[in-house]
This record gives C-alpha cells, structure tokens and sequence, in this order.
C-alpha cells in the first residue's frame, strides 16, 4: 500500500467508472477528518470530472471540466478518433490531467474502481494478484465490464505505480435480497457449485441514491421504501425496503430484466437457440484486456439487441426524438417497450414493497433527461397512486442538487429524480473507510 506522508496529506482521489459504453472519471480531494461536514457528500471535494462516451462506436465523446467550470465555462469537449476502448479512453483522460489541471500524477493516492461483477466479494478491495483473479474469473459473467474494468485497473498500475488501485462492488448493494428471491428454479446443488444466482447491478448507482433522497427527504435511510430505476446503456430496477435492497431486475449477469442500448433483456431462455443455430460457441473478444469466453447466445443478447437492434441506434434521445405519433413505427416500438417493461417491475415491486413505496425514482442517462420516457412511465403506473405534475418534470433538468421532486404529492407516493453518481459513491466510502488512510 502507498502511504507516503506527502501523498496522505495532499489526499486526492480519483474515481473510475468503467460502464458499457463509457468511462466516467472524477477527481476529488477529501476533506480533513477533522472539520465536521455538513452534508454526507462533503467528505469529499469534486476538483474536476471528465467523460469518454461512445467509446464502441468511434468517434468517441470526451469532455473534461473544472469543478470550478462546471456552471457552462471551460468545459473541454471533442471527438477522438483514437479512442476505441477504456485503456485508451484512460490514458487520454491522464494526458489531459497534466496539461488542463496541472495536476501531478503522483498526488493520487487512491484510485477508485467501479467494477460491476464481485461474485461473494462484499467489502472493496485493495487490487492485488488474489483480487485481480478473482474480479477476472467472473469476466464471462459480466461481459461487457469487468473485462473493461480490468484493462483501466492495469493501466493505472502502470501510470500511477505509487497509488494503491480499490475496488468497488455494484453487487454489494444486493446482498440483502432474500434467498427465494435471488435463487433460481434450478437444480440447487448445481446452482451452488457454479454460484447461479441473482447478483444484480448498478448497485453503487442505487446506494447513492439512498443516501441523496434520505438527504432530500430529511428521512432515515433505514425507514424508506424505493422503487428506483436507473436507466443508462445498461437498465435495470431496484426494490428498496427500510433502506436495503429486496430485489432487483438484473441477475446472474447484467443481461437480464430490462432492454438496454444493446442488450435484450429479460427474453425466453429458449428464444436464443431458435434466433442461431450456433448459441453454444465460444467466442474470444482478443479486443478485450483479458481472456473473456462468451457463446454467441451472449454475444448476440448483449451486443446486438437493445434499442441499437430495433432502430440502429443506441442513444435512446434520438429513440425519443422519433417516437412521436408521426414518426416510424420502429422509434415508438422501442420507446413503448421499454416502457412496458419499466412499468411492469414497478407494478411487481408495489406488490414486493406490499403497497408502502415512499417513493418512485428516475435515475441514469435516461431517467434523468428524458421527460417523455417519466411521463409514460408515471402515466401508466397511475393505478398505482403515482402522478406527475407536469410543470416539474419538464423543467428538471434546469433544476440544482441532486434530487428533483417532479411529483404531485408531497407526502407519499412522491415522483422524484435523482443526478446519480457512482464516482461520488465510491470517494465518499473511500474517504470515510479509515483504513485506507493509517
Ligand atoms: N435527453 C435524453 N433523452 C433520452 N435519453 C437520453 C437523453 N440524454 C441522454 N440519454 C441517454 O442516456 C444514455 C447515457 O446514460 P448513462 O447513465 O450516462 O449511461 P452509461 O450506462 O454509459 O453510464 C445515453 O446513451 C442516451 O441514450
Ligand atoms: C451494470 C451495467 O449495465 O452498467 P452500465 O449501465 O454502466 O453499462
Ligand atoms: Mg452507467
């Protein structure tokens, strides 16, 4: 571990959040221990963010900002051809870090990771070879990012060699779900022995969210009942009751429960050996920082299905964009279905949640941008006791903070959004966690 005196006084952080389709980075200082923050978040003190998006489908996105900046001045964006996976889309961010912030490599002491897939691995871990392993062996569970997470993680070692790299856990929110809720109806020996259950995702995204509606709300975090979406590339619902999750609409790996940019979701198992003949085949990505063995079946679920297979394109505002009653019958299919499907869950999770929700939450991309798809969403759920005012709602994204109200009522069954972030989660629990900081 490295703890030299100048790197532990200066304190920096950096965060790192390898999605699908994007790499999210921020960098924070954290706060001396000993000044009492006001808020939970004011552990921590955003020096600057930046963003790779489209990193797949090149030109990639970048976009670099000051927190100082971030009200619309000096914010850095551009198309860069060069960028085509999350190695490359880290090693440009730590250029920019030099030359735009003037900040020296060596005052990073922590390097947070996102990674989604931790198996039985609850607590964040400091990467070292047994770590590694262990996040690389479940590769094949989640495909499209622990690999990705992965090559980001060997990138840092090598340009940061004196900052210890930890990682966090999108699974470690769901390891309060239920037993008969996170088994399948599957042989259990079986399903013991290769660990077949449901791990669910995004769970960085959902704790913080928690954590900025209990805020909002002036509530215990251990008192709410939350059905939160977190729409992105990837989508998926969560049921929380007294403040842990219950169930979540993601499984064994990302691809279950909700579409996504190009994911399926949830389809009948059987659906795949009728799309191909050749489900079973392995595939190697030699792309891919590690060995990732995935069949077609995968391949075809996770990178050829979603909103990009319906209407060949991934970014959903453009699904929006087009989905109006004038436009192509393909643009509304994609827009309504994932609507259904939203809806759905909800309807289930009111049932899980035994009718008690506190509240309804839109996060992610998507959920939080996207004022027709929480339209719909609310509209259809109305049975349900959920209602928009339609003013709010048009008008949050101009709105500050983190959480939005853009509900009608205020005392239950509120409609909120909430600007998540997953970077912000993992610095707060770095920060606070003193054993990284003796
Ligand atoms: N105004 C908008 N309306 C609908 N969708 C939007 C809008 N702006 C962005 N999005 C969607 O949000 C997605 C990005 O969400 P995000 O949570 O940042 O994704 P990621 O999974 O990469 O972390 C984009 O791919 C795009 O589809
Ligand atoms: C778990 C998951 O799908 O993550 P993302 O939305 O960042 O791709
Ligand atoms: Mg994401």
């Amino acid at each position: 571990m490295a703890n030299s005196e100048t790197a532990c006084q200066s304190g920096l952080i950096l965060a790192v959040n390898a999605g699908s389709s994007s790499l999210k980075i921020s960098l924070f200082r954290r706060r001396n221990s000993d000044a009492k923050p006001v808020q939970p978040d004011h552990v921590v003190e955003l020096l600057l963010v930046s963003s790779i998006t489209q990193i797949s489908s090149s030109p990639a996105l970048f976009s670099f900002s000051l927190a100082s900046h971030t009200q619309g001045r000096e914010v850095k964006k551009e198309s860069v051809d060069n960028i085509n996976d999350h190695a490359s889309a880290f090693s440009h961010f730590l250029d920019y870090l030099k030359t735009e912030a003037s900040i020296e490599r060596s005052e990073i002491v922590h390097v947070c990771h996102r990674v989604v897939h931790g198996g039985d691995y609850f607590e964040p871990v400091i990467i070292n070879s047994e770590s590694y392993h262990h996040i690389k062996i479940l590769s094949d569970l989640a495909p499209l990012h622990n690999g990705a997470a992965l090559s980001v993680i060997k990138g840092c070692i090598d340009a940061l060699p004196h900052a210890n790299s930890i990682a966090y856990f999108d699974t470690s929110f769901h390891r309060s779900i239920p037993l008969h809720i996170a088994s399948y109806a599957i042989n259990p020996d079986v399903a013991k022995k290769r660990g077949l259950k449901k791990y669910g995702f995004h769970g960085l995204s959902y704790a913080y969210i928690l954590g900025a509606v209990s805020h909002y709300l002036q509530q215990d975090a251990s008192t709410l009942n939350l059905i939160v979406t977190h729409l992105g590339s990837g989508a998926s619902i969560c049921a929380i009751r007294a403040g842990r999750s219950l169930d979540t609409s993601m499984g064994l790996t990302p691809l279950s429960g909700l579409p996504g940019a190009t994911r399926s979701g949830a389809v009948d198992p059987s659906l795949i050996f009728h799309y191909t003949n050749r489900a079973g085949r392995i595939t190697h990505d030699p792309s891919q920082a590690v060995d990732v063995r995935v069949t077609q079946a995968e391949e075809i679920l996770n990178t050829q299905s979603g909103w990009r297979a319906l209407t060949g394109t991934a970014d959903f505002a453009e699904v929006v964009k087009n989905a109006g009653w004038a436009g192509e019958g393909r643009w509304r299919l994609a827009f309504e279905l994932l609507v259904d499907r939203i809806s759905g869950f909800v309807g289930q999770y009111s049932v899980r949640l035994e009718g008690r929700v506190d509240a309804l939450v839109f996060a992610g991309g998507i959920g939080e941008k996207s004022v027709e798809l929480r339209e719909a969403v609310v509209k259809q759920t109305a049975c349900l006791g959920f209602e928009l005012d339609e003013a709010a709602n048009r008008t949050a994204n101009e709105k500050d903070g983190p959480v939005v109200d853009v509900g009608k009522s205020k005392d239950q069954r509120r409609v909120l959004v909430c600007r998540t972030d997953e970077q912000l989660e993992m610095a707060k629990e770095c920060a606070l966690a003193d054993k990284f900081w003796q």
